[in-house]
């Protein structure tokens, strides 16, 4: 007999503006309280998930983004869970903690290592940190694709 397994996936979002990242600290649940992350949450049945990250950056930080591109890469959470991240965009708004996080902090490029980032999310934020340092040394006037 084969058993079917449904892996729900959360999308964090790496939000940028100004050459720099936002990260959040979250207060729940208690294994992950206090502990910085892309805020973002799980898909809805039927949503994509750039449609469920702009809807949980709207929910959480009071923002409106958008959903740029996928970071390459899919990292366990716990059974049943995966993340993916994708980059955005600040289209509107000016974040606030909400829901579910208590402090947040844009982070300049080259100090993306200074909050104590959920292990999961440590390798995204270490490819968008490499994006944003790579956009901070680049003179040219178009962006790389996917940062804003
Ligand atoms: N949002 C977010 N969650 C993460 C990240 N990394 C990570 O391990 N998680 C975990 C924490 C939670 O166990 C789970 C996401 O739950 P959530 O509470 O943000 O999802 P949600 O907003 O859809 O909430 P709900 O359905 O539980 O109300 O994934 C991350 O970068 N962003």
């Amino acid at each position: 007999m084969r058993t079917m397994t449904t892996v729900r996936v959360v999308v964090g979002g790496a939000l940028c503006h100004e050459g720099r990242l936002l990260a959040a600290r979250r207060i729940s649940p208690a294994e992950v309280a206090g502990r910085w992350e892309l805020p973002g949450g799980k898909l809805e049945p039927g949503e994509s998930a750039p449609q469920a990250l702009v809807r949980e950056l709207r929910e959480e930080l009071g923002v409106e983004t958008e959903a740029l591109e996928r970071v390459p890469g899919e990292w366990p959470i716990k059974p049943g869970y995966v993340l993916q991240v994708w980059t955005a965009r600040l289209l509107a708004g000016e974040p606030r903690p909400l829901q579910d996080h208590d402090a947040l902090r844009w982070l300049a490029p080259g100090r993306t290592g200074e909050v104590d980032w959920l292990d999961q999310d440590r390798p995204a934020v270490a490819a968008v940190a490499r994006m944003l340092e790579a956009e901070a040394g680049d003179d040219s006037p178009t962006p790389i694709p996917g940062m804003c």
